[in-house]
């Protein structure tokens, strides 16, 4: 049988490792294909680099653009990240008929429509399962097993620098600049780890995660975003003492009447008994509760080389069955056309410590002005007494634009020092 001929673009964290898996797996791919897959070349940034993989010399290029459109390739496998020059080399490789698999997140909830046009008219497939979770098979449920249920939402942890940053500053009490540098190391992070602390990352997967539940087209501008640098060794201290964890969470949710949705990606505290919170180090793990299916919880590591090199691995198995069979995967499906609601008519609640001053009627008047909000508190407690007063305060559900307009007026308050911390709390109610 005529090999299929594939063309990697980066050999990275994740490359390095599309390219061992292709070779140590060569004669089980083959037979569940039905053909041998044959690397055809391997664009890089620069020559002559020392790669974690043994290769043929002859098969590393820098002209990327030039090995996409060869003639002989069928496959492209993009892994360089980021937006340019990858969206111009996936278009080129759709619209000359080939099929492509990409990691991609940021491209996909950047400009994702584009992408998915080039392969509706040059009639190939584009498959992007390592884009979300890593290893873990969550985008194929989502497009295909859950294609006959209503899905209502999606909540987990989607990014493994960050569950790795506050694992560890939870569990070993590592600094935040420390655990970074390990998950560096470790190749968790992305090229430039701003995209994982600030939530960039998560919240370019929760927009791909909220296209396919909700049937619509979602981009990261659509996600609130807010990330972990803010997150304190303080704050984690205190989250454990009240038997809670702070996790990186995103979450799509439908809004109850079901004409639009929510996509946030934000820290929150989680009690420590929910199943998120056990989720350790890089892990990543994904709730999705649709109509009839009810809850589905999908586990497993969310970054890495080699499990990231699985999921392109899946979805290369996939593509090249699709064209030898001449056919394709599911195109992309917008019909329902839903649009993301802003933040403020989310419903959530918070914790907030306030510093205040420790006399006579300060908690009316810190009440008064959550009930002025209709914000209802659901405990309060003192904690130190004098000059390190601290009321602690968890409220009920309220929409975000009532807490974010409590806080905004509890920093004017004659009493209250200084709001210390404000933290959404998530899954125990
Ligand atoms: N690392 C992970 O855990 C995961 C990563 N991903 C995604 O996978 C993709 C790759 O990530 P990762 O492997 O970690 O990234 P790396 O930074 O490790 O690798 C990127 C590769 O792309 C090459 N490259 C960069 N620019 C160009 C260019 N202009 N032309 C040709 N090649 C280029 C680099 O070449 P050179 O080596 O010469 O510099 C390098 O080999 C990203 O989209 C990322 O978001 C998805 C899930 C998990
Ligand atoms: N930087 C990402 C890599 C996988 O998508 C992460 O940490 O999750």
């Amino acid at each position: 049988m005529k090999p299929l001929k594939v063309a990697l673009l980066g050999c990275g964290v994740v490359g390095t490792q599309v390219i061992r898996l292709m070779h140590d797996q060569a004669a089980d791919l083959a037979a569940r294909i039905g053909a041998p897959l044959e690397l055809a070349g391997v664009a890089v940034r620069r020559l002559g680099r020392k790669r974690d993989v043994e290769i043929d010399p002859a098969l590393f290029t820098t002209d990327a653009e030039a090995l996409v459109t060869r003639d002989d390739v069928d496959i492209v496998i993009e892994v360089i990240g980021g937006i340019e020059p990858a969206r111009t080399l996936i278009v080129s490789a759709l619209s000359r008929g080939k099929s492509v698999v990409t990691a991609n997140k940021a491209l996909l909830a950047e400009d994702g429509a584009t992408l998915h046009e080039a392969a509706r008219k040059g009639n190939g497939d584009l498959y992007f399962e390592a884009s979300v979770a890593g290893a873990i098979p969550l985008l194929r449920p989502l497009r295909e097993s859950l294609a006959g249920d209503h899905v209502k939402r999606v909540l987990g942890i989607v990014n493994g620098t960050t569950n790795y940053i506050l694992d560890k500053m939870d569990t070993t009490g590592a600094s935040f600049t420390d655990a970074l540098e390990e998950a560096q190391t470790l190749g968790y992070a992305e090229a430039d780890p701003t995209a994982d602390v600030e939530g960039f990352d998560a919240a370019a997967k929760a927009a791909i995660l909220a296209g396919l539940a909700f049937h619509s087209r979602v981009t990261a501008a659509d996600v609130h975003r807010e990330g972990i640098t803010e997150i304190t060794a303080t704050d984690v201290a205190s989250a454990k003492a009240m038997g809670y964890v702070i996790k990186l969470l995103a979450i799509c949710a439908r809004s109850d009447d079901g004409r639009s949705f929510g996509v946030r990606v934000h820290p929150a505290m989680i009690p420590r008994t929910h199943p998120l919170a056990g989720v350790r180090e890089a892990y990543n793990a994904v709730f999705v509760e649709a109509e009839s299916a009810g809850q589905l919880m999908f586990y497993g590591k969310g970054a890495g080389g080699a499990p990231t090199a699985s999921a392109v691995l899946g979805d290369l198995v996939a593509v090249a069955r699709n064209r030898l069979a001449g056919t394709r995967g599911p195109e992309e499906s917008t019909y329902a056309d839903l649009s993301a609601h802003p933040m403020g008519d989310t419903v959530t609640r918070c914790h907030v410590a306030l510093d205040v001053a420790d006399k006579p009627g300060v908690l009316a008047r810190v009440a008064e002005l959550f009930a002025k909000h209709d914000v209802s508190i659901q405990t309060v407690r003192q904690e130190g007494h004098g000059d390190d007063a601290q009321l602690v305060i968890v409220t009920h559900r309220a929409t975000d634009a009532a807490l974010s307009a409590t806080m905004e007026e509890l920093r004017d308050l004659d009493i209250v020092r200084a709001v210390a911390s404000v933290m959404r709390v998530e899954g125990d109610d």
